[in-house]
């Protein structure tokens, strides 16, 4: 049987925010742990990559997830570092990765991704509303080399690693569960307006 890890990306600063889009809350729950909850019935562990400044904040759930910081070598330089950090920790055969700020992010979306999961591919992309959406994907373990390569030479873009891989591309058309959180305005829009919905 094929091992699969999920790594979640927790390591950004959150500029645009003002503060850790990890601990806002949705209903009660932090965003983190919608990304956790989208894939812990598919995948055999999950390993959260986040920054040391954040590490403390984290609460870790032995069962379910670890939580760990970028390593040395490749530190802050974005998303791509901490999936290969997370690609080193945990070894595995695919590796299954999500941000930490699309609170609507859900399993299925991880279930359709997996269906197209076949020998000699790199990696599965979903492709939502046209925009290729490299963060929330799943990568073969041979990616992490490739990865390291590239963030060598300081290549930080997930877009350009694609265009150096064998990509399964799969259309998804539930744009709501791909909705990122990156101003307070996305915040404001989506999640308090349907708090209030829901009350
Ligand atoms: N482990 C790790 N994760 C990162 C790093 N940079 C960004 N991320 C994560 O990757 C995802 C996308 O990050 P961005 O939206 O580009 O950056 P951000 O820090 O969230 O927000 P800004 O600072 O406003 O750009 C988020 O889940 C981040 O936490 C990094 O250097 N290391």
């Amino acid at each position: 049987m094929e091992k699969i890890a999920g790594i979640l990306l927790a390591g950004g600063k959150s500029r645009r925010f003002g503060s850790p889009k990890a601990f806002l809350q949705m209903d009660g729950k932090y965003f983190y742990q919608y990304s956790v909850d989208s894939m812990r019935e598919i995948v055999d562990s999950i390993v959260i990559v986040t920054n040391t400044e954040l590490k403390a904040s984290f609460h870790a759930e032995e069962d379910t997830f670890t939580i760990i910081t970028d390593q040395k070598n490749v530190k802050g330089l974005g998303p791509l570092a901490g999936i290969c950090t997370g690609m080193k920790y945990i070894s595995a055969d695919w590796y299954m990765t999500a941000p930490i700020d699309v609170p609507f992010i859900n399993t299925a979306v991880f279930h359709t991704l997996l269906s197209y999961k076949k020998d000699g591919i790199a990696a599965i992309v979903p492709v939502v509303s046209g925009e290729i959406q490299p963060l929330i994907a799943i990568y073969h373990h041979s990616v992490k080399e490739v990865i390291l390569d590239q963030l060598q030479k300081e290549l930080l873009s997930a877009h350009q690693l694609l265009e150096n891989l064998h990509v399964i591309y799969v259309p998804i058309e539930e744009e709501r569960c791909f909705y990122n959180v990156n101003r307070r305005e996305d915040y404001n829009r989506w999640i308090v307006d349907q708090k209030n919905e829901n009350k």
